[in-house]
């Protein structure tokens, strides 16, 4: 019996040539989280290549007058953001995505402002899906929020926001995941602010003033574009808000009470007044601080309590309560933010999620993280 060896077939595809998904990116607001987030993907986008079969390419950054344009922008964008942008409209992106024949498109968000959320149903109409670090679109009216779940189901399109609440922390997708199982989430309570939970876990521990804690959360980048918007409140009140939603209850802003933490005077001036006024709050805060008895500290605190089976059953406060050092608030570190999650079957015992709260590179990955998990569901 004779054998014969038979050459083996010459591989007839070349599997590094086929093409990869590529996602085409447009990112508006280029400052503390956008700058970051561009910079990460340019660090990634080998290594994503590699692993995922993912193309990212970004062909529009932005930022609130001007915009760099271009099949697909390079590394070196900071030097070509200064020499190539131009004035732009929303109108002008999209157009550029279309005449290019751009496919998988994400449009994404890393602005404070309420003027771009309204061009979401442009973009969406337009083959573009969402992620957005701005929490403005899910804390508009309940009109706005359903409208905008319609019109994406409509076009097929998705929104991811994670960085909405505890920054880089897997928040949100937990607790999607554990109302969409039919585990009963009873009450949500927390640190939900990077900034404050900075400027109080210092402040209560350390000599300086308040005024002086806060100039550092502000350089750090840690508060909102506008800082006010972390001390009135209004920040850990839309970070409620959109928990509240997820558990598909209908609440409105206006229904959360918050404590104002801003003396009435400087409430209304300008963001520059304000800033050159900010050790008038030194005084009240010192009292405060010196009001605390033995062994307690200050926390800024959100409470999603009630009867959260019912629609309208929400109770939603924000206060600055005084807690015992050696609670889990209390414990607090840095810009930690701390999430008590509590449910019917984790009874007394409630999930806990820790960790940054605030601060450009962990919103950036975050943020990184829903492109990656959008580009998995495009198809
Ligand atoms: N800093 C943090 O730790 C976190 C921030 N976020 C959110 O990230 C977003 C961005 O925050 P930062 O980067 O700190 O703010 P930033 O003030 O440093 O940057 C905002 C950027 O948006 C641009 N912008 C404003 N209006 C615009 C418009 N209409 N069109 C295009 N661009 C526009 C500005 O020119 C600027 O480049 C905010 O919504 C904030 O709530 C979310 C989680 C954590
Ligand atoms: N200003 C916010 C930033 C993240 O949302 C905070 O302090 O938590």
């Amino acid at each position: 019996m004779s054998t014969e060896i038979l050459e083996q077939p010459k591989a007839r595809i070349n599997l590094g040539a086929l093409k990869k998904k590529q996602i085409n990116i447009a990112v508006f607001g280029r400052g503390n989280v956008g700058s970051v987030l561009i910079d990460q993907l340019f660090e990634r986008k080998n290594e994503i290549a590699k692993r995922r079969d993912l193309e990212l390419n970004i062909f529009c950054i932005a930022n609130s007058k001007t915009a760099l344009l271009g099949q697909h922008i390079s590394a070196n964008w900071k030097e070509e953001f200064t020499t190539k942008t131009q004035c732009y409209s929303i109108t002008e992106v999209i157009h550029f995505a279309k005449t290019n024949q751009l496919k998988n498109l994400i449009a994404i968000d890393n602005t404070a402002s309420s003027e771009f959320v309204n061009h979401y149903p442009e973009f969406i109409n337009s083959g573009f899906n969402l992620v957005s670090s701005n929490k403005i679109a899910n804390t508009s009216s309940l009109k706005f929020y359903q409208e905008l779940r319609g019109l994406l189901a409509k076009n097929e399109k998705e929104y991811l926001y994670e960085t909405n609440v505890g920054a880089g922390l897997p928040l949100i997708d937990t607790i999607k995941l554990l109302h969409l199982s039919g585990e009963n989430i009873t009450r949500i309570k927390g640190v939900f602010s990077g900034s404050l939970s900075y400027i109080f876990n210092s402040f209560s521990e350390e000599e300086g003033t308040f005024s002086s804690v806060l100039k550092k959360a502000i350089y750090v980048g840690y508060t909102e574009p506008d800082p006010r918007e972390d001390l009135c409140g209004n920040d850990v009140a839309r970070k409620l808000l959109i928990l509240a939603r997820e558990l598909d209850l209908h609440n409105e802003f206006e229904d959360i009470s918050i404590q104002n933490l801003i003396p009435k005077e400087l409430r209304k001036v300008s963001k520059e007044t304000f800033l050159k006024n900010l050790e008038a709050l030194d005084v009240p805060f010192q009292i405060k601080k010196k009001n605390l008895n033995k062994g307690q500290v200050l926390r800024y605190v959100g409470d999603l309590h009630g009867d959260l089976s019912k629609e309208d059953g929400a109770i939603l406060d924000v206060s600055l309560v005084s807690v015992s050092k050696n609670s889990a608030l209390g414990n607090l570190q840095g810009s930690d933010s701390l999430f008590e999650i509590y449910t019917e079957n984790y009874g007394n015992h409630p999930i806990i999620i820790q960790g940054a709260g605030a601060g450009s590179k962990v919103t950036a990955r975050g943020v990184l993280g829903d492109i990656l998990r959008l580009s998995d569901k495009i198809k």
